[in-house]
Parts: C-alpha cells; sequence; structure tokens
C-alpha cells in the first residue's frame, strides 16, 4: 500500500510542493483558515482509500475506550472558587470511545496517512507555521486516533489540548453528528472566559455548523476553537480519525485527561507531565 492508494493526490498533490498546482491548492486553504478557522478539503481519501480505512475502523472498533463522563470545556476538575455561572463550573455529558493510537500499526492506512513524509509538511504549510513550531504529537495513545461514536453519544462543547487537529471523516453515523465550533474563541494570552460562557449559555451567533462526508479531512484550530459534536443517531457508527499536531517538541497529553479519554495511562505521560507552551486551562 502506497499514499496514492489512500489519498486522492491527483486533486490533492501534497507529494509535489514545487508544483503549481500545489501552490494554488494552498493559497486556497489558507484563504478558508483565515476566513473560517477552518479548512475542509472534500473526498481526500478517495473511495478505494476509504474503503480501507473503514475496515481497518471496523477491526479496531471494540478496542475504544468507552468513557461516559461529566466534563467542562478544559477536561479539568470543579473549581469551587469561583463563581457558581463560570466556565470551568458548567459540566456536560460526555460519551463516546477513543480507539487509542497504539492499535495504529504502521503498515495501516490511518497511519501511514499520519507517517507519510509529506503529509506533516502539507499541513503545517496551511497553517502557516514556522518548522521549529510544528511537529507530530509526541504521545502513543493519541498521536493518531479514532473517534467513534454511537447512538445517543456525542461529545459536548470543548477546547483541545493539542494546538492543531487535523480530521478525516471515515464513517457518518445515520443521523446526526455534525461538527459545530466557534472559530478563534481563546488565545494562547487569554481565555475569554465571558465568551465562552455565551456560547454554553446558548449563544449561536458565531457557531458555525460542517456536515462533513467521508473521506473530507479537515485542518482546525482545536486548542483555540470551541467545538462540540452534536449527538449520533441510528445503527451505525460515526468513525473520524483524528491526526494531531503541536508547537513543542515532545509534547503528550497530561495525565488526568489522558486517563479519562484512553482509560490507560503511560510512563511518559508522568514524565512529561507539565511541558507545555502556555498557561491556558487545557
Ligand atoms: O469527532 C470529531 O469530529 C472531533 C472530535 C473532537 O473534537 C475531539 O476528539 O477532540
Ligand atoms: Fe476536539
Amino acid at each position: 500500500m502506497e499514499l496514492h492508494d489512500l489519498i486522492d493526490l491527483g486533486r490533492y498533490p501534497i507529494d509535489r510542493p514545487d508544483s503549481a498546482a500545489y501552490a494554488g491548492l494552498l493559497a486556497d486553504l489558507r484563504r478558508e483558515i483565515a476566513s473560517d478557522g477552518c479548512a475542509v478539503l472534500p473526498g481526500f481519501a478517495h473511495e478505494a482509500g476509504l474503503a480501507r480505512l473503514v475496515a481497518e475502523a471496523d477491526a479496531v472498533a471494540h478496542l475504544g475506550h468507552r468513557s461516559f463522563s461529566r466534563t467542562n470545556v478544559y477536561f479539568s476538575q470543579d473549581d469551587p472558587s469561583l463563581s457558581a455561572d463560570h466556565p470551568v463550573r458548567q459540566f456536560y455529558d460526555r460519551s463516546n470511545a477513543f480507539v487509542p493510537a497504539d492499535n495504529f500499526k504502521p503498515e495501516g492506512p490511518l497511519r501511514m496517512i499520519y507517517e507519510a513524509a509529506p503529509f506533516m509538511p502539507f499541513i503545517r504549510d496551511v497553517l502557516d507555521e514556522p518548522v521549529d513550531r510544528f511537529f507530530r504529537y509526541d504521545d502513543p495513545l493519541a498521536d493518531v486516533i479514532v473517534n467513534a461514536v454511537e447512538a445517543g453519544q456525542g461529545f459536548p462543547w470543548h477546547f483541545d489540548t493539542n494546538n492543531f487537529t487535523v480530521t478525516l471523516a471515515i464513517q457518518n453515523g445515520s443521523w446526526g453528528g455534525a461538527f459545530e465550533y466557534v472559530p478563534d474563541l481563546r488565545t494562547s494570552a487569554d481565555e475569554n472566559f465571558e465568551g465562552v460562557g455565551n456560547v454554553l449559555a446558548g449563544d449561536r451567533s458565531n457557531v458555525r455548523v460542517l456536515d462533513l462526508q467521508p473521506g473530507d479531512l479537515q485542518i482546525f484550530k482545536g486548542r483555540y476553537s470551541l467545538h462540540r459534536v452534536a449527538p449520533v443517531e441510528g445503527p451505525r457508527r460515526r468513525y473520524v480519525g483524528i491526526f494531531s499536531f503541536v508547537e513543542t517538541e515532545g509534547m503528550c497529553g497530561g495525565v488526568e485527561r489522558t486517563r479519562q479519554l484512553y482509560g490507560r495511562v503511560l510512563p511518559r505521560h508522568y514524565e512529561r507531565a507539565g511541558l507545555r507552551a502556555d498557561a491556558l486551562r487545557d
């Protein structure tokens, strides 16, 4: 299996960075990021590639960590020193199953895309990030995962812990499962608790809704854009592949969040606890 067995390299020539087609693609995607906080590449995985990705997801879905918890948008503990209406103190039901990254073998399709030589430089180009501030997530449980969502499950409003999130829609649920987000709601220097509180209280004025189709790649600033997955309905599971990138080399997830989402913690998570480039609440 090679990259062209998975990705439509004719439409998305990520393997030809010196071509005019690449330059044109880049310009379009950067414009999308600037105006929407998000870029979508429809049909990034072609039909035959998608069939392989669905087969892999079906084969490992039972290894997903089913976790049901009440979480705030920061995946942090309650803080009773804050007022009752503070965003840190608003908790919502979360239920989904992340298939941990160590189930995706290098020879499988999902990790093949993530680790393919041209993939990271392409994503970095789209986000216009410098080489010394763009790395694969150094987390053996979370660098590339599948989010498996079944009927009745969803993923409430939250910020991602990693700076940049790239998702690949693999299979949609029978109904529901739209991706909703508010671009750039906070910055690395400003939590904007008021703006976050407004969205949690139901303000939809800045909410954007995306109905991604299987095969679509989405590039997204998840650490700064509040987002959620609407509940899924019907018999078919929703699968999304999630590729993570960070701005600090060697960064991995925190202990508490890793335990919640993956059901396991590795020595590396304890060793690296606290290695962060910003002081956001997570
Ligand atoms: O499933 C998705 O589309 C994204 C899920 C998500 O936001 C996350 O895993 O952090
Ligand atoms: Fe997220």
